[in-house]
């Protein structure tokens, strides 16, 4: 039987332990808060950040927003970051992305002080990560490795593929899997748009991370049979629904399903994890900023 790994129920035990955190920084007279910055008027990334902003009221973190028009000038969006990073009550800063084509995203990376930086992006962080000594992990890829640990499935010595190289989750969650930890210490391949053999790669793949940005890009006749398949994408394809669209995954669902031993759904399945390990950084920020030690890992 193919075991559906549950991200909403994997996400709702994270809350419950930063919600502990939470009132144990709250004793310790430190309100954890963080800032969320929209600069795009994309229906998707609107209701992203409405989502973010409803975990933190659920574990009682302070959440602040601030939104900018789409086509104000580049500076402005510099500038509140800068605002941000000197305020006492914001522990965490997250941009919103993408930023429109007129604004640099290196620029705005760079700018948010490193030790604000929840969604792990700044260079610094990066280099920490890739050295093993990690602040923020990426709230994506660090999911998926909490979803892998929860379902127990063993990363010791398994042949891992990451379908796509992107900053934001490839190249962190290959990172992740190659590490000497307990939820390491895979053997990792990282394939992406020049792959020649993608099909050869994963045939042989005991855990199959799928990043690419491309609806149903791996079939169920591409998997080994058993495989655990983590499905990271989240595509809004036009359907004949309510909303007008539907949510599909990286991966075709159905036929995955048949041959996967264990698979996330989409919905349901990694996004919650994103969200939730946003919650996680930015308690994990304020206990930093505070020098109050926090128990999450
Ligand atoms: N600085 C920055 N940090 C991010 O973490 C970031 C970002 N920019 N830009 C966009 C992407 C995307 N992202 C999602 C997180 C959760 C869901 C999520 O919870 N999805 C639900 C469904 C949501 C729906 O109904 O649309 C699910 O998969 O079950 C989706 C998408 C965070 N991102």
């Amino acid at each position: 039987m193919t075991e559906i790994i549950d991200g909403e129920a994997v996400a709702a035990d994270v809350r419950d332990a930063v919600s502990e955190e939470v009132s144990r920084l709250s004793d310790a007279g430190v309100e954890p808060g963080l800032a969320t910055v929209l600069m795009s008027d994309d229906p998707a990334s609107e209701t992203y950040v409405s989502m973010k902003q409803r975990d933190c009221e659920e574990v009682g973190i302070e959440s602040f927003h601030v939104e900018i028009d789409a086509d104000a000038p580049a500076e402005e969006l510099y500038e509140t970051v800068d605002d941000l990073n000197e305020r006492d009550d914001v522990h965490g800063v997250l941009v919103q992305m993408p930023v429109p084509d007129h604004v640099d995203k290196r620029t705005v990376l760079r700018r948010i002080a490193p030790e604000k930086d929840v969604d792990g992006f700044h260079p610094e962080n990066v280099g920490r990560l890739v050295a093993g000594d990690a602040r923020f992990k990426p709230c994506t890829p660090h999911g998926v490795q909490k979803l892998l640990d929860a379902y127990d499935v063993e990363t010791e010595g398994a042949d891992a593929v990451v379908v796509g190289r992107s900053d934001i989750v490839g190249k962190p969650m290959a990172n992740l899997l190659i590490q000497k930890s307990p939820t390491g210490n895979a053997t990792t391949t990282v394939c992406h748009s020049r792959t020649e053999d993608l099909e050869g790669k994963l045939a042989d793949a005991d855990i199959v991370v799928v990043a690419a940005g491309i609806p149903e890009f791996v079939d169920g006749s591409m998997l080994k049979p058993g495989a655990t398949v983590i499905d990271v994408g989240i595509n809004r394809v036009d359907a004949d629904t309510e909303k007008g669209y539907e949510l599909v995954g990286d991966v075709d669902y159905e036929s995955a399903a048949d041959v996967a031993g264990a698979i996330t759904p989409v919905p349901g399945g990694v996004g919650p994890m994103t969200r939730a390990m946003l919650l996680f950084n930015t308690v994990r920020a304020a206990g930093i900023q505070h020098d109050v030690a926090v128990d999450l890992d």
